[in-house]
C-alpha cells in the first residue's frame, strides 16, 4: 500500500499544495516551522480521521480560513483508493473513501494502517497512565474492531458506575444491589479488556525488546511490564472488596481503566534514569514494534511517519535504525529532518528509490 498525490488546502500553515510521492521514501526537509510536520500529520489525518498533534479539530484550519481539505490517492492491493477528510468550521468533519462519506469513522480506522514515530511520543514516557493505555489500546482496536465496542462499552458503565457513587454522597443513601449490576457489567468488559491487553503484549514485548536491542546494539537492557491489578485478582472480587473506599472516594478505584505499562531500562524507571537519547530510542522501538505488529494483524505493510527522528540520537544509532528500515519488511516511508544534508546522506545509503522535497 502507498500514498500516490497528496493534496492540501487550509490545512495549518498550506493555503494550497499537491506533491506526488515515491512509492518507497520521501523526505521532507527545510527550517524549522516550515510545516513538515504538518504534512505528516495530514497523511496521518487520512489514516485515523484526525490529527497527531493537535486535538482541537477546527485548530487545524489554517488560521482566517473557513475549511480545510485533504485530499489523498492510495494504491491497496492493486485498487486505487481515493480518501477526503474535509472540515468546515461550525460544521462536522467529513471522510470520504471513493467519494462514500463515513458513518461512522471507526470503520475507516484500519483501513489505511500506518505509524508515526514523533517527538510527541515522549509524552508516552512522561505523562500519566492513560497515554500509555491510549498507546496499547491504539495499537489493539487497529486489528480487532470488537475490542474498541468493548472498551467504549467499559467507559459508558464506569461513567454510569462513578455518577451513582456520587448520588449515593450526594443524597446520603446506599444501594448494594443497583451497584452490582454495574460490577457485574464491569467485569465482563473489563476482563475481555484485560485478557486481549495480556495476549497483546506477551507477543509485544519481546518484538520490543528485540527492536531496542537492534537500535542500541545491545548496550543496554530494556523492559516492558503490564501492570494490572487484574493480574492478581479477578475483576469482580475486586470491585467487591473496594466498595467502601469507592463509596469514600465517589469513583471507582479499580478496573481496567487503571492499567498501566511500566518501561525501565536496567531495572530503574526509563523516565527518571534514561538519558534523552536512551529515552528516544526506547520510543523508537516501541513505534516499530508497533508497526511489526500491526503489519502482521492487518496483512499490509503499514505507512511509517519518521518525524524529526535523528534528533538526539549518536550516529551509530542513526545507522542501526537505518539499516532496521533498509528492508523489505518496510514499504513506504516519510522523514521529516531539518538538516538537509543529513537527510540526503541518510537516504543514500539505503537501497530504495526515493524523493526530497525542500520546503
Ligand atoms: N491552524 C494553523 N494555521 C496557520 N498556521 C498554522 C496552523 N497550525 C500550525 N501552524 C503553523 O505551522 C507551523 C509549524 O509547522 P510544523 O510543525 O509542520 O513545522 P516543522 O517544519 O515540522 O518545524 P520543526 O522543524 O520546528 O519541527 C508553525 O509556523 C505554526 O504556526
Amino acid at each position: 500500500m502507498h500514498l500516490k498525490k497528496l493534496s492540501l488546502i487550509n490545512y495549518k500553515n498550506f493555503d494550497a499544495r499537491n506533491f506526488e510521492f515515491d512509492t518507497k521514501i520521501n523526505c521532507f526537509v527545510g527550517k524549522n516551522g516550515i510545516g513538515k510536520t504538518n504534512i505528516l500529520d495530514a497523511i496521518y489525518h487520512l489514516s485515523f480521521g484526525k490529527s497527531y498533534f493537535n486535538p482541537v479539530a477546527t485548530q487545524n484550519i489554517k488560521h482566517e480560513q473557513d475549511f480545510f481539505v485533504i485530499d489523498g490517492e492510495f494504491e491497496k492491493n492493486e485498487r486505487e483508493e481515493k480518501i477526503i477528510c474535509s472540515l468546515k468550521r461550525g460544521n462536522k468533519k467529513i471522510i470520504k473513501r471513493n467519494g462514500k462519506p463515513y458513518e461512522r469513522f471507526s470503520d475507516h480506522i484500519g483501513f489505511l494502517p500506518l505509524v508515526i514515530i514523533s517527538p510527541a511520543d515522549r509524552d508516552l514516557i512522561v505523562e500519566g497512565s492513560d497515554t500509555r493505555r491510549k498507546f496499547i489500546d491504539g495499537v489493539i482496536s487497529q486489528s480487532d474492531k470488537a475490542y474498541l465496542q468493548t472498551l467504549i462499552k467499559y467507559n459508558k458503565v464506569l461513567l454510569q458506575r462513578n455518577s451513582l457513587l456520587k448520588y449515593f454522597a450526594a443524597n446520603r443513601t446506599f444501594d448494594v444491589d443497583t451497584l452490582e449490576v454495574y460490577n457485574e457489567q464491569l467485569h465482563t468488559y473489563g476482563t475481555d479488556i484485560f485478557l486481549k491487553r495480556k495476549i497483546f503484549l506477551e507477543a509485544f514485548i519481546p518484538i520490543f525488546k528485540e527492536q531496542y536491542a537492534a537500535i542500541s546494539g545491545k548496550s543496554e537492557e530494556v523492559s516492558l511490564h503490564y501492570d494490572s491489578r487484574l493480574l492478581e485478582c479477578d475483576l469482580s472480587v475486586l470491585l467487591k472488596n473496594t466498595i467502601e473506599k469507592d463509596r469514600a472516594l465517589q469513583y471507582t478505584s479499580v478496573g481496567v481503566h487503571k492499567d498501566d505499562l511500566s518501561f525501565q531500562i536496567q531495572g530503574h524507571p526509563i523516565k527518571k534514569f534514561g538519558s534523552q537519547g536512551q529515552q528516544k530510542s526506547f520510543l523508537v522501538a516501541l513505534k516499530l514494534a508497533q508497526f511489526n505488529f500491526i503489519k502482521k494483524q492487518a496483512q499490509t505493510i503499514p505507512i511509517l511517519l519518521l518525524d524529526d527522528i535523528f534528533d538526539k540520537l549518536d550516529e551509530n544509532r542513526v545507522a542501526h535504525i537505518v539499516t532496521l528500515v533498509d528492508d523489505a519488511n518496510f514499504g513506504q516511508i516519510f522523514i521529516s529532518d531539518t538538516h538537509a544534508e543529513r537527510t540526503e546522506n541518510v537516504v543514500k545509503t539505503i537501497h530504495q528509490s526515493y524523493k526530497i522535497f525542500k520546503l
